[in-house]
């Protein structure tokens, strides 16, 4: 495990970001795995900016969603497969055949996993995993107990982040379950990268990468991943003793 602190949001965004972009360069052919949240936008941003300026090529890779919450589709303010569409794959016309994306509200959701996997045997390992943390440890929707052998899965959702992810909506959400990639995903990337910015991750983040690894913590997980890049703002990284570079 890597850990960059960078001084502020905007510079782990554009370190992520340049990271994605160089490995794209060097890999038209890549499946990559990117989260919703607040975190990621900057990166999103940045991308979809050298997207435009022609300086990276998407056109070739195919994406594979992260995570979206059980009854959920693109037309649901709030969702994570609206939110990826807005923030990236519209504004760079990525085609719809390059994109797999959980369907939330099928009604054989265990086949929806198996599709998921299916189609990331067959075109992967995913080379990026870019994902963010909730401020109970979670990854994508891999809650507080998710083993980490577990592929596609649904979970019932933690009392953290059903109270925590009333921020992505409007009004008032009835949040169950979640259905999502697992952890096993994330260690059979080739690259996984953790984004966490402002002082609010600060504890989870020391947690997670100072403290056991435990399914307790689903972010412990970094501590051993094969290949895992950990990007912090200054103010994620506060409760760090160790502090990276
Ligand atoms: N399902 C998402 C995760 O994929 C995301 O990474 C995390 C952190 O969100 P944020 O970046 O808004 O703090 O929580 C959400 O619930």
């Amino acid at each position: 495990m890597k850990i960059s602190i960078f001084p502020d949001y905007q510079e782990m965004s554009r370190a992520a970001a340049d990271f994605v972009a160089k490995y794209v360069n060097k890999h038209p052919r890549s499946l990559l795995c990117f989260p919703s949240g607040d975190t990621p936008t900057g990166t999103l941003q940045l991308l979809v900016q050298y997207g435009l300026e022609k300086k990276v090529d998407f056109s070739q890779c195919r994406f594979v969603g992260l995570d979206e919450w059980v009854g959920m589709d693109e037309h649901t303010p709030g969702s994570c497969k609206q939110y990826m569409y807005t923030h990236f794959f519209h504004p760079l016309h990525i085609p719809k055949e390059n994109i797999v994306f959980f369907d939330a509200k099928a009604t054989d959701l265990a086949q929806e996993c198996k599709r998921i996997d299916q189609s990331i045997f067959e075109h992967g390992p995913i080379d990026i995993m870019l994902v963010g943390v909730g401020l109970n440890g979670h990854i994508g929707l891999n809650e507080p107990g998710s083993s980490f052998d577990l592929y596609a899965h649904v979970r019932d959702l933690d009392a953290v982040t059903i109270e925590t992810a009333q921020k992505y909506f409007t009004s008032e959400t009835l949040l169950k379950q979640g259905i999502t990639l697992g952890i096993k995903h994330l260690l059979e990337a080739k690259t996984a990268i953790l984004i966490a910015s402002g002082s609010k991750k600060a504890s989870i983040i020391a947690k997670a990468l100072e403290g056991e690894i435990s399914n307790k913590v689903p972010a412990s997980v970094f501590q051993i991943h094969p290949n895992g890049l950990v990007m912090l703002d200054k103010e994620a990284a506060s409760g760090l003793t160790l502090k990276g570079n």
